[in-house]
């Protein structure tokens, strides 16, 4: 893995061909039925296998998560991460990563900073985590919304495992996001979308361009 980005939400062809050949580090796919982006488990494993030829990650983005849906990417997608995007606790993740044998991404929602203090009781079984801005009232979703929060927040912030910073990056601020933050990996998903859920392969390339320029 030499990328430092993840592009969420894929569902086309063209958009995992414009992520491979950006040199993402992982792409997700969206099984969260509430997301313009939800594709079901099939459909993602018939997509895959070009990331999986160059060692792009796979991940399984989910919102607390049933053992029927874990079943169901296990048998199909075979994903390298679950992301977990809800209120799953510490626990449940350790389930989770036992019962598909994939690694884990916690997801963090912030807009003040002791939202990120309970990080550290995931330390210990998430192989990734992520910081996303909360998602605005009215959304019936806690991710993908485009809202971002104070990158400065993070700035000096150490953490036992690597982190990803999410919310509301595009191929424009995303160089000042990781400067400002000091995130060591990235991650977008409206931010390379001509319209909800339709991701633009040109704009993915242009992503992953300014995150290498960063
Ligand atoms: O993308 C969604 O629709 C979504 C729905 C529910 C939970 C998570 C979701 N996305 C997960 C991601 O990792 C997004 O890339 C992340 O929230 C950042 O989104 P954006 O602000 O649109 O770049």
């Amino acid at each position: 893995m030499t990328g430092r980005a993840k592009i969420c939400g894929l569902s086309t062809p063209e958009t995992v061909k414009a992520a491979v050949d950006g040199q993402a580090a992982f792409i997700g796919f969206m099984f969260f039925a509430k997301s313009p982006r939800n594709i079901a488990p099939d459909v993602a494993a018939r997509l895959a296998p070009p990331a999986r030829a160059a060692n792009v990650k796979v991940v399984a983005v989910t919102v607390d998560p049933d053992d029927v849906l874990l079943d169901q990417l296990s048998a199909t997608l075979k994903p390298d991460f679950i992301q977990l995007h809800g209120k799953e606790t510490p626990s449940r993740a350790r389930e989770v990563a036992a019962r598909t044998g994939a690694g884990i991404i916690k997801v963090f929602s912030v807009s003040e900073p002791s939202d990120l203090d309970p990080a550290r009781a995931y330390e210990s079984v998430a192989d990734y985590l992520m910081f996303d801005a909360k998602a605005p009232a009215g959304f019936d979703r806690p991710g993908g919304t485009g809202a971002r929060f104070d990158w400065t927040m993070m700035k000096g912030r150490r953490f036992e495992r690597p982190w990803l910073l999410a919310g509301g990056l595009d191929p424009w601020n995303v160089a000042e996001a990781v400067q400002l933050s000091g995130a060591p990996l990235v991650d977008v998903s409206s931010g390379v979308e001509r319209g909800p859920g339709i991701k633009d392969p040109s704009l993915i390339s242009a992503f992953l361009e300014a995150v290498r320029r960063a």
